[in-house]
């Protein structure tokens, strides 16, 4: 087993962490640009192998990273299964909505999903087999109350009111839902590992939203199904769980997901995660977006602290949340510079 991401989910403590960026194919690279305009759109995008598996390549041949992640959405899983799905320029995506027994009634089967989906697997075997020998490559999917978050309010929300409501009003509706999406989540991941994918990573964007029992029933129960499950079929591939914003509920995640990694949004400090997470095993992070944009000097010392803090133990280096359109690449070559000198 010689790939560094690989090595430090195993628990491996190495000189310089690896490293890679969530978002790492996007706006802020001007070939991305180009190949979505080819596309049409970012949909067309998302659903054209040849084309997706392109601009995950893209941010490679430019930087040192050390893994690909598929190119495709979270909310592609709610489409598969039944769910109108647009994006509005500027805004961002807009489903359509499940708030009524009805809605879900309407949904359909899980098994219906790699009929939408099947050109996402293919994606991921076009990569399996171009991709450097050196390069780790992970698969995706968000985590069931993250997803459901879209369903049920039909777009993104900033306090994700919408499915807070509907937990409050009709609890088994909103639990239906979430075990429909667990589902459909083991499915869509089970596929992209038969296709290639070496690591798994699930997005939980909203967790911090979950208060008190709510987080333990909602982001950490759906992941510990979600990872059971995966291990069952493939004991092998290591997986990444990520509920940002878990704040100091990131201590003892590791144990009680089952994932071999537990991702940290930049709202945790390195000292403090490094004793309360990376005890239990590899963490993946932390670093501020932000400084994709603002660069300088700042730059390099915040990534300095970051390897420092993590440095007494497996560690995957990464921002805290995904790389914005308004980033300068140069920023992202700088930052791997302060990494791996
Ligand atoms: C909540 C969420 C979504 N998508 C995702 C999440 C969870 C992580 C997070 O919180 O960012 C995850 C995601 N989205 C995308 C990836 C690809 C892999 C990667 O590079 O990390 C991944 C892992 C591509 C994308 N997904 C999207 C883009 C931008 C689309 C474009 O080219 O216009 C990309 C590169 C669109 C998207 N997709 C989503 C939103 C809210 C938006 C619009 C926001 C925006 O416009 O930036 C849903």
């Amino acid at each position: 087993m010689t790939k560094t991401i690989l090595r430090a989910m195993a628990g491996e403590t190495l000189p310089t962490p690896p490293v890679w960026m969530m978002r790492q194919a996007g706006r802020y690279l001007p070939e991305y640009r180009a190949t979505r305009e080819k596309a049409g759109d970012f949909l067309s995008l998302c659903y054209t192998p040849e084309l997706a598996a392109e601009v995950t390549l893209q941010p490679l041949r430019r930087f040192d990273f050390d893994a690909a992640i598929l190119f495709a959405d979270i909310l592609l899983v709610p489409q598969a299964l039944g769910a109108d799905l647009w994006f509005v320029k500027g805004e961002g995506p807009r489903l359509s909505t499940i708030t009524t027994e009805d809605d879900f009634a309407a949904l359909k089967p899980v098994h219906a999903i790699d009929e939408t989906l099947s050109p996402i697997y293919e994606t991921v075997g076009i990569l399996s087999r171009e991709l450097p020998s050196d390069i780790t490559l992970i698969g995706f999917a968000g985590a069931p109350w993250t997803v459901a978050t879209y369903m049920i309010a039909g777009k993104g929300t900033p306090d994700q009111g919408p499915a807070h409501a509907l937990k409050d009003e009709n609890r088994p509706l909103f639990e239906q839902l979430l075990g429909k999406i667990t589902e459909a989540t083991i499915e869509y991941l089970s596929r992209q590992i038969e296709a290639g994918a070496e690591v798994v990573k699930v997005f939980d964007s909203w967790a911090g939203s979950l208060k008190g029992e709510d987080f333990d029933r909602y982001a950490v129960e759906p992941a510990r199904l979600i990872v059971e499950a995966l291990k069952r079929r493939h004991p092998d591939v290591p997986v990444i769980a990520f509920p940002r914003g878990a704040g100091e509920r990131f201590a003892g995640l590791h144990e009680r997901i089952g994932a071999e990694c537990i991702a940290l949004d930049d709202g945790v400090m390195p000292d403090w995660a490094a004793k309360h997470v990376q005890v239990s095993g590899c963490v993946q992070g932390n670093l501020a977006s932000s400084h994709m944009v603002t660069g300088g000097e700042d730059l390099v010392r915040e990534t300095r602290r970051v390897v420092d803090g993590f440095k007494g133990g497996p560690h995957i280096f990464n921002l805290g949340h995904g790389i914005t359109p308004d980033a300068d690449p140069d920023n992202v070559s700088r930052m791997i510079e302060a990494i791996k000198g």
